[in-house]
């Protein structure tokens, strides 16, 4: 592309590592920041392109920057090196470069541009007063669970799945998990520390402080994704660390004892054992999540369920009859759109995600007669 027009208060500098991540060359290369679209606990994102000869253009992209040389951020550059799926963000370039500003080093993430996040689509409907439509809410829901089958395959949690880590393109459907700046390949029986992940997100494992927890508790934060879409709101949202426990036994009724046990036999916390209802758990999903239907609501009580190993696997909540009508759909309409877009590829599943989704592909895959189009 030709030189991208950039709005005054944007950065220009010269990287001299810009590393390929795809060819792994490295060279130097003219940045030029576009404008701010993000910035988190470490750091800020950009919109920026950058050129090796100011004639060839390469972008847009999303430039994550956060503080180099700590242990727990060059985990994100490790995982998003070796990862490689439609439904986890795609990592371009990256380099390192002293900021201006404070005189240390960040190091620079280029990856794909999204234009929006889950969380930005959940407030525009809520804002409105409006639900988004449930065929939205399957395709959204599925592409996290594909999204998550890829990297728990890999052994990698995520460790703060929430609406603003999950990429957006609203007018194709196209969906991305990002930040991994918290995730870690989890080792069998290796601790890990159990204070992580956005407390409205937290498996029940993790507030009471198991430190020998799975990739479980991504599915945790799936269902309360899926949660969140349907209302607008976040599920479980505990004023206070301990607290979010309460909010949880709300929809679940009390933890067991023998939950809290191995989950943490130290735990001396509150135990919030007593119901605080006396209607059932299925009569409460219903309640809250009444206009996700049956299978909605059939597919967040296997999910949203205090027993991690208990909790849907991503392959078994891919086939779950929730997601048939994207199996047996080929179109959706946008926002704000009235003609209809043909639905992302769903089920362009490679040899590795074969393997994982194993006998359960004849009921994930649309059959050919299946695929109307
Ligand atoms: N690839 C991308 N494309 C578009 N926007 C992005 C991209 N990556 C990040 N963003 C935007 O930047 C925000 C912050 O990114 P990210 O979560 O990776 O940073 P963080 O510092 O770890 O934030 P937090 O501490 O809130 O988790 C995202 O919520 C999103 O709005």
């Amino acid at each position: 592309m030709s030189n991208p027009t950039v709005n005054n208060s944007c950065e220009e500098f010269v990287a001299d590592d810009v590393t390929s991540n795809r060819s792994d060359t490295t060279r130097r290369m003219l940045v030029k920041e576009y404008r701010k679209i993000g910035h988190g606990a470490f750091g800020t994102v950009v919109q920026a392109y950058i050129t090796p000869d100011k004639e060839q253009w390469y972008g847009p992209f999303a430039i994550k920057k956060v503080p180099a040389q700590t242990e727990y951020k060059s985990r994100e550059l490790q995982i998003l090196r070796i990862t490689d799926h439609p439904n986890v963000v795609r990592l371009d370039y990256f380099f390192t470069h002293v900021s201006p500003v404070d005189n240390k080093v960040y190091q620079h993430l280029a990856m794909e541009c999204l234009p929006g996040t889950l969380q930005m689509e959940i407030s525009r409907y809520s804002t409105n007063k409006l639900q988004l439509p449930i065929k939205h809410v399957k395709l959204y829901s599925y592409q996290i669970a594909r999204g998550m089958l890829y990297l728990h395959a890999l052994g990698i949690c995520h460790r703060d799945i929430k609406p603003s880590n999950i990429l957006l393109d609203s007018r194709t459907g196209i969906l991305k998990i990002c930040d991994f700046g918290s995730a870690k390949k989890l080792e069998h029986n290796q601790p890990s520390i159990s204070y992580i992940c956005s407390r409205f997100y937290r498996a029940p494992e993790l507030i009471i402080g198991c430190t020998q927890y799975t990739t479980q508790i991504d599915i945790w934060g799936l269902g309360c994704v899926i949660g969140e879409i349907l209302i607008g709101k976040a599920v479980f949202q505990g004023p206070e660390p301990l607290l979010q426990l309460r909010e949880i036994t709300k929809l679940l009724g009390p933890p067991d004892k023998k939950f809290i046990f191995f989950s943490n036999p130290a735990y001396d916390g509150p135990l919030f054992s007593k119901p605080l209802f006396s209607t059932s758990v299925l009569s409460r999903f219903e309640k809250h999540f009444g206009h996700a239907g049956p299978d909605g609501i059939d597919l967040l009580m296997k999910i949203l369920v205090y027993e991690p190993q208990s909790r849907l696997s991503p392959r078994r909540i891919m086939a779950h009859q929730f997601f048939d009508e994207l199996r047996n759909e080929a179109y959706f309409f946008p926002r704000g759109e009235t003609q209809p877009v043909r639905l992302p590829e769903l089920f362009n599943f490679s040899e590795f995600e074969l393997r994982v989704i194993g006998d359960l592909v004849n009921k994930i895959k649309p059959q050919e007669e299946d695929n109307i189009n």
